[in-house]
C-alpha cells in the first residue's frame, strides 16, 4: 500500500525518520513519486555503476547443469568455477520451480504490506534478534546508504519460524530451505572433494552449513540509479549462498583477472551459488568469497532471494586440519564466527576488507 502523504520533492521530509523509524523503507520514498534520488542516497563517485568498468566482452560466470551432479566433470566444473570465479549458476539442482516462485511471490507480498506491518519486524520492535525487517545495510555506520530494503530470518527452529515469521512469506521461505537442502550437501561434498577432504563427517557438515539465513530483498525503481547502489561492494560472510533473483538483472561480480565487473544474467530457473568468507577461510584459499554489488534500477522493481548457509555462531572457523597437515601454510586465524559476523555487520560495506579480520 503506498504511503499516505505524496510529495514530489522531500525537501520537507526528514528521510531518515520516514525511511527507517517509520518502516516506510526505500520503497515507500519510491513510491512518493521522487523526481530526483534524496542526497542521503548519492554515493560517491567510484562506487557508482560506470559501464567503462564493465566487462566489455561480457565475459561470464558458468552455467552448470547438475543433472547428473556425481559426473567427474560436473564436479571438476563446479571445483573450478569456486576457485576462479568464486561464483558459478546451476540448472536443474532439484529444487522444484514452484518453491522458487512461491517465494518470489510471498516476498512481493511482505513488501506489500503496510509499512507498520513490517516495522513490527525492525530491530527495535522486533521481539527477536533472529528476524530483522530493515533498510540499506547499516545506515548508521554509511556515509551513503543503499537503495535496498529486506527482512533478514535467522532459522532457529521450526517452532521459532511457525510461531514468530510473518505469516505472509513464512511457509514460502522454510519451504525455499528445506527443498535447497540436498543441493547444498552435494555442493558442499564436491566441493571437499576438490580440498581432497574424502568424508564429510557430521562435525565437518556441521561446521559448513550448521546455520541458515534468508534474506528477502526488494529494490524499489530509482529516480536516478546512476547516482547509488543497491548493494555496495561486500563478499558474503556465509560458506556458500544459494540466491534466487528475479528477471529484472542487476548483480554484478569483481572478474578478479581483470579487476572489471561482469553481470550475472537472469537464467530462468537457475540459482546463483557463491562461495562467502567462511569458505574462503576453510579452504585456506582456495575458493573464493569474491567482491559483489547490485545496481539500482529506473525502470523496474526488483528482488532477490538468498539463503546464507553458514556455520554455526559458536564455531570456530580456520584452515581445515587436513590442508594444514598437508603442509599449506595457513593464510587464516581460527576466529570464532558470530565475531566475524558482527565485525561484518557494524561497518558499512567495504570490499573485500571483511576478511582482513581473519588475515595471519
Ligand atoms: C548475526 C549474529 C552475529 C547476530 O547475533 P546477535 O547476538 O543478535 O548480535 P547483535 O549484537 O544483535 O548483532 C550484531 C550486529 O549486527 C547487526 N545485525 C544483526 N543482524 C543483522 C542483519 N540481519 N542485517 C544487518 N545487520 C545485522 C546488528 O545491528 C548488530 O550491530 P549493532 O546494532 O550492535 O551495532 C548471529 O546471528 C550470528 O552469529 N549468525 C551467524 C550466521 C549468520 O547470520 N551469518 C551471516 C550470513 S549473512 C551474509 O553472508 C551476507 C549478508 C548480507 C550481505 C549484503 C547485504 O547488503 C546484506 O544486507 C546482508
Ligand atoms: O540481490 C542480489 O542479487 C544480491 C544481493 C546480495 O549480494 C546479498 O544480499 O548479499
Ligand atoms: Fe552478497
Amino acid at each position: 500500500m503506498a504511503p499516505s502523504i505524496s510529495i514530489t520533492n522531500t525537501k520537507s521530509l526528514n528521510i531518515m525518520d520516514f525511511v527507517v523509524n517509520k518502516g516506510h523503507g526505500v520503497k515507500g520514498l519510491a513510491e512518493l513519486g521522487l523526481k530526483t534520488l534524496p542526497h542521503q542516497y548519492i554515493q560517491p563517485p567510484q562506487e557508482r555503476f560506470d559501464s567503462s568498468n564493465e566487462e566489455p566482452n561480457q565475459d561470464s560466470i558458468p552455467v552448470i547443469d547438475m543433472s547428473n551432479w556425481d559426473d567427474l566433470n560436473v564436479a571438476k566444473a563446479i571445483c573450478d568455477a569456486a576457485s576462479k570465479w568464486g561464483f558459478f549458476q546451476i540448472v536443474n539442482h532439484g529444487v522444484p520451480i514452484h518453491v522458487l516462485d512461491d517465494v518470489k511471490d510471498a516476498t512481493r507480498k511482505f513488501f506489500a504490506l503496510p509499512a507498520e506491518e513490517k516495522l513490527k519486524f525492525s530491530k527495535e520492535k522486533s521481539v527477536t534478534n533472529s528476524i530483522r525487517f530493515g533498510t540499506s545495510f547499516t545506515p548508521e555506520a554509511e556515509k551513503a546508504l543503499e537503495w535496498k530494503d529486506y527482512l533478514s530470518l535467522f532459522f532457529v527452529s521450526d517452532d521459532e519460524a511457525e510461531t514468530l515469521w510473518p505469516s505472509v512469506c513464512r511457509n514460502q521461505a522454510l519451504e525455499y530451505i528445506k527443498s535447497s537442502e540436498l543441493v547444498v550437501k552435494k555442493l558442499l561434498k564436491i566441493l571437499m572433494n576438490g580440498l581432497n577432504v574424502k568424508e564429510v563427517d557430521e562435525a565437518k557438515e556441521s561446521k559448513l552449513m550448521g546455520s541458515k539465513r534468508i534474506n528477502l530483498n526488494y529494490y524499489p525503481k530509482c529516480p536516478n540509479p546512476e547516482l547509488t547502489v543497491g548493494v555496495g561492494r561486500h563478499s558474503d560472510v556465509s560458506t556458500l549462498t544459494i540466491l534466487l533473483q528475479d528477471e529484472i538483472g542487476g548483480l554484478y561480480v569483481r572478474n578478479m583477472a581483470t579487476m572489471k565487473w561482469i553481470h550475472v544474467p537472469p537464467v530462468s530457473g537457475s540459482l546463483v551459488i557463491n562461495v562467502g568468507d567462511a569458505l574462503q577461510i576453510i579452504s585456506n584459499g582456495k575458493y573464493k568469497s569474491v567482491e559483489h554489488r547490485v545496481s539500482a534500477n529506473g525502470s523496474s522493481n526488483r528482488i532477490s532471494v538468498p539463503i546464507f548457509v553458514n556455520p554455526r555462531p559458536s564455531d570456530v572457523i580456520g584452515p581445515l586440519q587436513e590442508l594444514v597437515d598437508s603442509g599449506e601454510k595457513p593464510l587464516y586465524k581460527n576466529v570464532v564466527y558470530s565475531d566475524y559476523v558482527k565485525h561484518f555487520f557494524r561497518k558499512a560495506h567495504d570490499g573485500k576488507a571483511t576478511i582482513d579480520f581473519a588475515k595471519v
